[in-house]
């Protein structure tokens, strides 16, 4: 379970669940049913805990008496109740479905299908024991799909949805490994998705140390360029196979777009790839791939991409790739470069 260190969030007064919940998009389940399904909470059961919730494998009986593995999400009482609202007009591919929801004097619960490949945190870094490291072009794929879900969001639906908290753990890979995104748990509304006006919402400063866009964390002013670059640090962890932040010493912090960023300007890049990328990767695809994560993540939101030109990007990435592997001779497995910068 990944350590969550917030950046700080502003709690509205602790109000009584509202009942303006979405019965009619999807299914409402009783607090009973909800312990039946997670043998009353079992910490045996506990997929997780993040931190604004508890997150438990549960089972369900479905409409035709089969039984069903779900996500079982029990949010903080004093959270924001917004996950519900919008996770049930999502309709994408890409975002984890919602299959309905409990809510209780003393508990607010979303029900998820559940997603057995588990987070790609969790592959990044080794915290599974099923799995060999994942490959380059399964990397590529799942990043590609992340910023589909979040191109959703921004310009999709009626109105402009910020995610404000993309990181590993809530990139979820279901049973063909396909990434979909999760927890809008700190989601934020935005203006109406048509309207040309510049999306800025002056906003509380919540999400992860080493994934918010600092132009936000200083000035409170949100964008759809936060999530770009939060998912800009994704794309640097998927290559290096390094946490956005750690601790280099006791009062020392590394995060790792200053690293990424120092290694580019040195010419040292290639050295950051994850040991067990090494030579996997097509210099062209490699070339693309960093000018996309390194330009998510400037400085200036106006001088990063849209989530929808990260989106192409990564894809004309993935074609150069596949193209490199096919014309590879027989017998190379291994690619030669020195990246000139
Ligand atoms: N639908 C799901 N299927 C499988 N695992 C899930 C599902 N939803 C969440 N999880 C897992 O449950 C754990 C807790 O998730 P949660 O979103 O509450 O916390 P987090 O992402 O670790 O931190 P944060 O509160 O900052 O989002 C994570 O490991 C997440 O990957």
């Amino acid at each position: 379970m990944e350590g969550v260190s917030k950046l700080f969030r502003t709690f509205g007064k602790r109000a009584k669940p509202s009942s303006t919940l979405p019965e009619e998009l999807c299914r409402r389940f009783s607090l009973a049913e909800m312990k039946i399904a997670t043998n009353n909470f079992d910490d045996k059961l506990l997929i997780g805990q993040g931190g604004s919730a508890k997150v438990y494998k549960g089972l369900l009986i479905d409409d035709c008496s089969c039984t069903i593995n779900v996500a079982i999400k029990c949010v903080t009482f004093d959270w924001p109740r917004t996950e519900a609202p919008l996770a049930c007009q999502l309709h994408h591919p890409n975002h984890v479905p919602l299959i309905g929801y409990c809510l209780d004097d003393q508990q607010m619960i979303l029900v998820y299908e559940f997603m057995v490949n588990g987070n790609l945190g969790d592959h990044l870094y080794g915290n599974t024991n099923h799995h060999g490291p994942l490959p380059w072009k399964q990397r590529l794929q799942i990043c590609i799909e992340v910023a589909r879900a979040l191109h959703y969001l921004h310009t999709g639906l009626k109105h402009t949805i910020i995610h404000r908290n993309v990181k590993p753990s809530n990139i979820l890979l279901d049973e063909k490994w396909e990434a979909k995104l999760g927890d809008l748990g700190l989601s934020k509304l935005g203006p109406s998705s048509l309207s040309k006006a510049l999306i800025k919402i002056e906003s509380e400063v919540v999400g992860t140390y080493g994934y918010a866009d600092p132009g936000y964390v200083a000035t409170g002013e949100l964008t759809d360029k936060s999530d770009v670059y939060s998912f800009g640090v994704v794309l640097l962890e998927v290559l290096c196979g390094r946490k956005a932040f750690q601790r280099s010493g006791v009062e020392e912090h590394q995060y790792l777009v200053d690293w990424a960023q120092k290694c580019k300007r040195e010419g040292t890049i290639n050295k950051t790839i994850d040991p067990c990328l090494m030579g996997k990767i097509a210099p062209e695809c490699f070339k693309i791939y960093l000018d996309i994560a390194t330009s998510c993540v400037r400085n200036e939101g106006n001088d990063r991409p849209t989530i929808g030109e990260v989106e192409v990007g990564l894809e004309h990435a993935l074609q150069l790739q596949q193209s490199a592997d096919a014309e590879r001779k027989d017998g190379v497995d291994q690619y030669n470069y020195t990246i000139v910068e």
